[in-house]
């Protein structure tokens, strides 16, 4: 059924490059708002089935796709004539499918990150991977509290759209807000891919710590923490902090540090379960940006002096064989500091410490995170 359009769109022809789960529903939108809609992915069998049965059967099996969309495997198919393309691979695989892709890309065209994911090596964000290839002006990124599987269950959903460019803003909007998917503006493209991607780190943590049984407070805490230190990283980045009061800052770390409906979440439970690295992931079947995520994250702090406990702790525990719970314990003995620092900035907060020693500690115990550690 067609929705109700908002803020006077005009359907467009919409492009989707990937054929995962985020991919389908997005294309299932735009599909609902009336859009022409073409979907590329490289598996001929889930072509098949979503042109013949409207089902995407690995990756959101249990949900109907808006019998409008149509698939392909050929991407000059799906790219000819579409204003809006939206890109839906995993990072590992962006910079190739854009490669590929680039040669039936024009620069009137809008192109649309949807991936939360960090390149290994340039540590480039997917929208500056497009920059980079296709040197385009309409650049931009969408991010927010998106699971896929509730948007292809049209649960009222948010997102957000970033670009400095006025016209992607403007016509993302119209393609895809509608009666269940609001599409919210913001022209701080870094902050927004910043928060999608960093918050699957924490995620993991999340479904680690519910999985040994940490309770309420706990999750609040690691969450709240979790911000403090993403817009900490992200600032140091460029980003504006209060991107972190959006729906791509605290509402994406809300939905992915609380729903087992998350991948990143699910491999932090199923290690906290006790399965090893390699288990979780393997048994997925699906991407989990934040695994690599926290690895490169760590490096580029270390490289900028970023104070990031939570991510390096995370780090040891995934990649160092340190237990959990240990490093829950070690994190809890870890410097106390500011609430906000950008109202009481972290440093007079250690500064204070350091003119005030406490007189009757016999020995302080050392932080085990330290910058630079
Ligand atoms: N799922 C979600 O809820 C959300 C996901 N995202 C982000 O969207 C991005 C895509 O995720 P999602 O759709 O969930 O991923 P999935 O794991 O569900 O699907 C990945 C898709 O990418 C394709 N792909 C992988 N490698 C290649 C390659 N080398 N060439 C061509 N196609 C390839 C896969 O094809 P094949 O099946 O042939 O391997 C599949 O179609 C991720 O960065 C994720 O963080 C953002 C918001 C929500
Ligand atoms: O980004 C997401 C929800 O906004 C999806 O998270 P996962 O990649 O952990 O499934």
């Amino acid at each position: 059924m067609a929705e109700q359009q908002i803020n006077g769109a005009v359907p467009i022809n919409v492009a989707v490059l990937g054929g995962g789960s985020f991919g389908t529903a997005l294309a299932s939108i735009a599909a609902d708002n009336n859009a022409r809609v073409r979907q590329w992915m490289r598996d001929e069998a889930l072509v098949a089935q979503i042109n013949q049965e409207h089902r995407n059967g690995r990756y959101l099996p249990h949900y109907a796709i808006n019998p409008a969309v149509q698939a392909s495997t050929d991407l000059k198919t799906v790219l000819a004539d579409a204003s809006l393309v939206l890109i839906a691979i995993p990072s590992k695989a962006f910079r190739s499918v854009v490669q590929a892709a680039k040669v039936w890309l024009t620069p009137e065209q809008i192109l649309v990150s949807t991936t939360k994911g960090i390149e290994p090596d340039s540590f480039l964000l997917m929208s500056q991977v497009l920059e980079q290839e296709t040197g385009f002006e309409h650049i931009g990124v969408i991010a927010g509290p998106n699971l896929a599987s509730e948007i292809a269950d049209k649960q009222l959903t948010a997102t957000v759209i970033a670009s400095a460019d006025p016209l992607t803003r403007t016509r993302v909007q119209q393609a895809l807000g509608c009666r269940y998917f609001r599409v919210y503006a913001s022209d701080d493209r870094h902050g927004v891919e910043l928060g999608g991607a960093l918050k699957n780190i924490y995620a993991i943590a999340a479904g680690m710590a519910a999985a040994l049984g940490m309770g309420e407070n706990t999750r609040s805490m690691l969450m709240t923490r979790a911000l403090a230190e993403m817009s900490r990283f992200a600032v140091a980045e460029g980003a504006n902090p209060m991107t972190f009061l959006g729906l791509a800052g605290v509402g994406d770390l809300i939905v992915t540090c609380s729903s087992n409906l998350s991948r990143n979440y699910r491999v932090g439970h199923a290690m906290g379960e006790g399965r090893t690295l390699e288990e979780a992931v393997s048994s997925l079947g699906q991407v989990a940006e934040g695994v690599n995520t926290v690895k490169l994250v760590c490096a580029k702090a270390r490289e900028m002096g970023v104070y990031m406990p939570l991510a390096e702790g995370l780090s040891r525990v995934l990649f160092d064989g340190v237990p959990a719970q240990d490093m829950a314990r070690t994190l809890m003995m870890g410097e106390q500091s500011s609430d906000v620092e950008f109202i009481l900035p972290r440093e007079s907060v250690l500064q204070a410490h350091r003119d005030q020693p406490n007189q009757h500690a016999s020995s302080q115990t050392p932080s085990p995170l330290k910058k630079g550690d």
